[in-house]
């Protein structure tokens, strides 16, 4: 017998890899962080002790979902403006109110709100696009949950950074002192071609380059913003990017409503990643990612909520539910983004793209235990045919008991271990009361 860290036996285990596999009566073997061992319960119990012992006899265990595209802190502006298209809400309210509120105990105080929302809803990593990157670093290794900070550059001065070498300076500074963190990872963040010179781009890319690191960059959100673009440089902003050497596996593009079939298949032949929002872009009614066509042509496809001010909740099921309804529409497909293939986005889509996919997105042996637990035994739940179907097309997160991280147990029984809920609470308020009077 051997003496573990932790022994999960839940109902069922969605592996994620291989595809399409769904186990029942099996067990999940966590030691010093890692998954050690997948196995039939009964084995399990003959195998392994665990110094922790949990039987989940309603559930079902999910890799931890990632939020491919987050702006954390914006959480603090969640329902600020509602109802508008991208460049009225961006320029006339957003810019706006960040130019006057964000600082460090904005990021701070936004950060660990979002922290709380993700992981009662079953998130365990988001790649995250904000200023102040440093403080969201730290706010995630904090509370134990894993992140990718985005080296945020763009054309104008924030509390963050006065210009673009102070953005890159900063930003490098900060890769460096996370060199060595095991939860957070780094990458660089031009804000959008309309918001980034095509010069800075080509430094981006050469840092990127050298110091191997993604390039999250928002990308053909709204057809005026590519008309736009067109209009003054000559080329849609994705035909720029390429002639500026930017199109790669290392490009995560979010968004991307805007693309024909030629754009779609040099995206394919690049290994470009599409980072899909479907709530946000449904909310300001930017346009549809053609997510079907993409996945057809070998495109990787993640999922992720965009900030809480666009969106405006941070709930991968509802993205999940709303990417696999939506995919049906655009493509007049019933068969469009089944129920597997869109877990399949918010999990090993989403670590697919941060070059994660070695150790999380799927729960194999020698990953990090990255899970989440989802309970299927309420009414509302019940007939279950297919677990799968269950949870993509009839759960929500308010069935998320149980998280964990790299093997921490970071929510217990729908209770936060890392994060302190009612301080969260009332700085909101407060936030909110400074924000509306200010
Ligand atoms: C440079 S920090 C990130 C910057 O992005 C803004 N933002 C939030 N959501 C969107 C979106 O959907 N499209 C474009 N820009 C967005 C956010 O307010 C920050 O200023
Ligand atoms: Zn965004």
């Amino acid at each position: 017998m051997l003496t573990i860290d932790t022994l999960l036996f839940p109902r069922w285990i969605v592996p994620v890899e291989p595809a399409g596999v769904v186990l029942e009566g099996h067990a999940l073997a966590i030691d010093q962080g890692r998954i050690l061992d997948v196995l039939p319960a009964v084995d399990a119990a003959a195998r392994y002790l665990g110094r922790i012992t949990l039987h989940l006899p309603s559930h079902g265990l999910i890799p931890g979902l990632v939020n491919a595209h987050a702006h954390a802190a914006m959480s603090l502006l969640r329902g600020l403006a509602d109802d508008l298209p991208l460049h009225e809400w961006l320029t006339g309210h957003i810019w706006p109110t960040e130019g006057r509120w964000v600082s460090e105990a904005f990021v701070h105080d936004g950060t660990q709100l979002a922290m709380a929302e993700m992981l009662r809803g079953g998130i365990t990593c988001f790649n995250d696009m904000y200023f102040f990157p440093d403080v969201t670093a730290r706010a995630a290794s904090a509370a134990g949950m894993r992140a990718c900070v985005g080296l945020v550059v763009i054309d104008f001065p924030s509390a963050w950074a006065s210009g673009v070498d102070e953005y890159l300076d900063k930003g490098l500074a900060l890769h460096e002192n996370l060199r060595h963190d095991p939860l957070i990872s780094t990458a660089f963040a031009p804000h959008a071609p309309y918001t980034v010179a095509p010069a800075t781009l080509e430094r981006v890319r050469t840092l990127a380059d050298e110091l191997e690191r993604p390039i999250h960059i928002h990308l053909h959100e709204t057809a005026a913003e590519v008309d736009e673009y067109h209009a003054r440089h000559g080329r849609r902003p994705l035909a720029h990017l390429d002639a500026l050497g930017l199109l790669s596996p290392e490009l995560l593009a979010v968004h991307m409503t805007q693309l024909d079939d030629a754009e779609i298949a040099r995206v394919a032949e690049t290994g470009v990643h599409v980072l899909h929002c479907p709530e946000s872009n449904l909310k300001l009614a930017s346009g549809f990612c053609p997510v079907a066509r993409l996945l057809a042509a070998g495109v990787n496809v993640a999922l992720g909520t965009d900030g809480a001010a666009s969106n405006n909740d941070l709930d991968m099921f509802g993205e999940m539910r709303s990417a696999a309804l939506l995919a049906k529409a655009v493509a007049g497909d019933a068969a469009a983004l089944p129920a597997g293939h869109a877990l399949h986005l918010a999990t090993l889509g989403g670590a697919r793209a941060l070059g994660l996919d070695a150790d999380i997105g799927s729960l194999l042996p020698g990953k990090w235990a990255d899970v989440t637990a989802v309970d299927f035994g309420a009414l509302e739940a019940q007939p279950l045919y297919h677990p799968l179907s269950q949870l993509v097309y009839a759960s929500g997160r308010h069935q998320v008991t149980d998280v964990w991280v790299a093997g921490r147990h970071l929510l217990k029984n729908r209770v936060l271990t890392t994060l302190d809920a009612d301080a969260i609470h009332q700085r909101a308020r407060a936030w909110r009361d400074t924000i509306a009077n200010g």
